[in-house]
């Protein structure tokens, strides 16, 4: 194993989960579900202690491994996530209740993101999270920038696409329409990005308030 290699791996091993997030992350595995890396998790947490983040969109609750760990670790937070698979939310709901999160804290939205997205508030929440159809992040990223407020941030995980990004052999649409998106991004005035490789690339873009 190189260098980089083991840096990853011993990023990825050290977080201590919760009982309630270790469930959480098996279910998620059994139901054929991606939960974000132990790595990811663990930063989505402090993100979101160190910003005090109160009001929090997700696109893609799967079994709520992101969710949890956002929502545990700032008691102020409250969070709306979004979801096409209802089974999802029911077994995300009885996860969440497990780790003593009160239902007030949480909006589950049912639907295809794409369809609930216009409908939100823009200038609304301190982080949105990015987590759903991975051939929607183009569109996803556009509503998600209008929806965070001014200094807020929008928070991708998977941004590497399991190595396709960074490989300039990989000609697919997926990694060109990333590789385009983050290209664009890192030249705007409008926001800071900043890419970090802790699971499978995590992408912070935040949103400069105008001057
Ligand atoms: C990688 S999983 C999310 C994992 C979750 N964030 C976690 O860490 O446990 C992706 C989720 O996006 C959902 N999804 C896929 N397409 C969607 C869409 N068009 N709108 C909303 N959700 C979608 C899937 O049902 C799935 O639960």
């Amino acid at each position: 194993m190189s260098q980089i290699e083991n840096n990853w791996k011993f990023a990825e091993d050290y977080p201590v989960e919760s009982p309630v997030l270790e469930k959480a992350r098996k279910l998620s595995i059994e139901m054929g579900v991606d939960p974000v890396s132990r790595a990811t998790a663990a930063h989505l947490a402090s993100v979101v202690a160190m910003t005090g983040s109160h009001s929090i969109a997700e696109i893609g609750t799967g079994l709520g491994v992101s969710g949890l760990s956002m929502l545990t670790s700032f008691p102020a937070v409250t969070l709306t996530t979004i979801d096409v698979e209802s089974e999802y939310h029911r077994l995300a709901r009885a996860l969440f209740s497990d780790a003593n999160i009160a239902h007030t804290r949480v909006r589950f939205i049912n639907g295809p993101a794409e369809n609930v997205l216009p409908r939100m508030n823009e200038n609304s929440y301190d982080i949105v999270l990015i987590d759903g159809d991975p051939d929607r992040l183009l569109e996803y990223v556009e509503h998600s920038l209008r929806l965070v407020r001014p200094g807020g941030t929008v928070l991708v995980p998977r941004i590497l696409a399991e190595g396709s990004v960074a490989n300039p052999a990989s000609r697919d649409q997926l990694s060109v329409d990333y590789r385009m998106l983050m290209a664009e991004l890192a030249d705007s005035e409008a926001v800071v990005t900043s890419l970090l490789p802790v699971g499978d690339g995590l992408l912070h873009i935040t949103r400069l308030a105008e001057r």
